[in-house]
């Protein structure tokens, strides 16, 4: 549905107080959405309350009011002010009983502490992780509406999720370094970027940074034609190589490689080191210098850029429009030059991998970049 951004509601709405949350792994654009959504509430005569880490928050009943001055210059500024959480679903939450540690629903809390605070609706902000616990709230009768976070953009419905243009912005720059020194040394250059299943980011900053080989998780790889490639170059008199990996690649047949698995995570995997690996399986086949780059953490902080800004700007203002209609339980979404609503069920039923027929993948391919299969 198209929801006629930007008109202004001259209708009435029930709704006269929302809350705001953050949830998941935090992205560049956070701070544009909330500003966004409570300027558009403010200037309807709407209340905010901030929920502060995500749905701890709305367990512990961390709620803060959110009015413009709150929100006065962050558009700019990379993470969230209200917090946010990997963890905390309310439908499963760590509890102390004495000295026992439980797991409990303290979902019903949520929902009594919204009606006791006069909270009409919720506007989420998250990936499929924190849309998923929005939606069993939905489902509880709670008024929602979701805004797709996430640098990994492996949300459904969506063309874009915010943040994620400019973590490939990051991953560029990145590159865009690694490809100096790596022609001076003729080595091998990886850079591991983030990616658990989805490679969106490996592929739009490889093509954007000029890669000569990507790997994503959709592609399992072969070192063997990856070792080709590189060895091709060296014979063409390109004595360099530059190779981007998400970190939810692995090879044909193997395993994703984890750096440690985290409790209280409905996804206990943190992954981490096929960059690391690959260097090593590489060098010893084509005897030349690898060196490895694990960008990290640096793709989710700092400020957004403008596409970012504007994205979560437009974002932010459709998801207090859609409140206003009384469209709930769905996802504010980017399809072409839109931001239509979109049901949330749709939204996180399954993450959006990489297709094999990608027109940005197709692309790749046809100038000769390789995928490793
Ligand atoms: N499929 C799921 N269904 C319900 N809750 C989930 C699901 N996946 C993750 N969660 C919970 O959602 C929260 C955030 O998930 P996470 O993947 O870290 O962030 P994101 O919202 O960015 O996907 C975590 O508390 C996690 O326990
Ligand atoms: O270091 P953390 O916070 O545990 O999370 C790492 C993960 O978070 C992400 O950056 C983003 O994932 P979410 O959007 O689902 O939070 C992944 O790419 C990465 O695997
Ligand atoms: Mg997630």
């Amino acid at each position: 549905m198209k929801p006629n951004e930007g008109e202004q509601w001259d209708g009435q709405s029930e709704v006269k107080k929302l809350a705001i949350l953050t949830g998941g792994g935090d992205c560049p654009g956070l701070n544009a959405v909330i500003r966004a959504a409570v300027k558009t509430a403010c200037h309807r005569g709407i209340a905010v309350v901030g929920i502060q880490d995500g749905f701890r928050g709305a367990v512990e009943g961390d709620f803060r009011p959110l009015e413009p001055k709150d929100v006065s210059g962050i558009l700019p500024r990379g993470g969230t002010i209200l917090g946010t959480t990997n963890r905390d679903n309310p439908f499963a939450y760590p509890t102390w009983v004495g000295e026992e540690r439980q797991v409990q629903d303290r979902s019903a809390e949520v929902m009594d502490r919204f009606k006791a605070e006069g909270i009409d609706a919720l506007i989420a902000i998250g990936g499929d992780g924190s849309l998923s616990i929005a939606l069993e709230f939905a489902k509880q009768g709670l008024k929602v509406v979701g805004v797709p976070k996430t640098i990994d953009n492996d949300l459904m419905c969506t063309d874009l999720t915010f943040g994620f243009q400019t973590a490939v912005a990051t991953a560029q720059d990145a590159l865009d370094r690694l490809h100096t020194t790596a022609e001076s040394h003729h080595r091998i250059m990886i850079l591991e970027v983030m990616g658990r299943y989805a490679g969106w980011i490996a592929l739009y900053a490889g093509v954007a940074g000029g890669a000569d080989v990507i790997l994503i998780p959709e592609i399992p790889y072969q070192l063997r034609s990856i070792a080709e490639a590189v060895q091709r170059r060296a014979r063409l008199g390109k004595h360099f190589s530059i190779i981007v990996v998400a970190e939810g690649a692995k090879p044909l047949g193997g395993d994703m490689v984890v750096e440690r698995t985290m409790s209280g995570r409905t996804d206990p995997i943190k992954l981490g080191g096929i960059g690391a690996k690959l260097a090593a399986d590489l060098e010893k086949v084509t005897d030349m210098e690898t060196r490895v780059t694990v960008l990290g953490h640096l793709q989710r902080g700092g400020s957004p850029i403008a596409v970012d800004r504007v994205l979560s700007t437009r974002y932010g203002v459709a998801a207090v429009e859609s409140a206003l209609a009384g469209d709930f339980g769905m996802m504010v979404a980017l399809q072409g030059q839109d931001i239509v609503r979109v049901p949330m069920a749709e939204a996180v039923h399954k993450l959006k991998q990489v297709e094999l027929d990608d027109p940005v993948l197709n692309s790749a391919r046809s100038m000769g970049i390789k995928f490793g299969d």
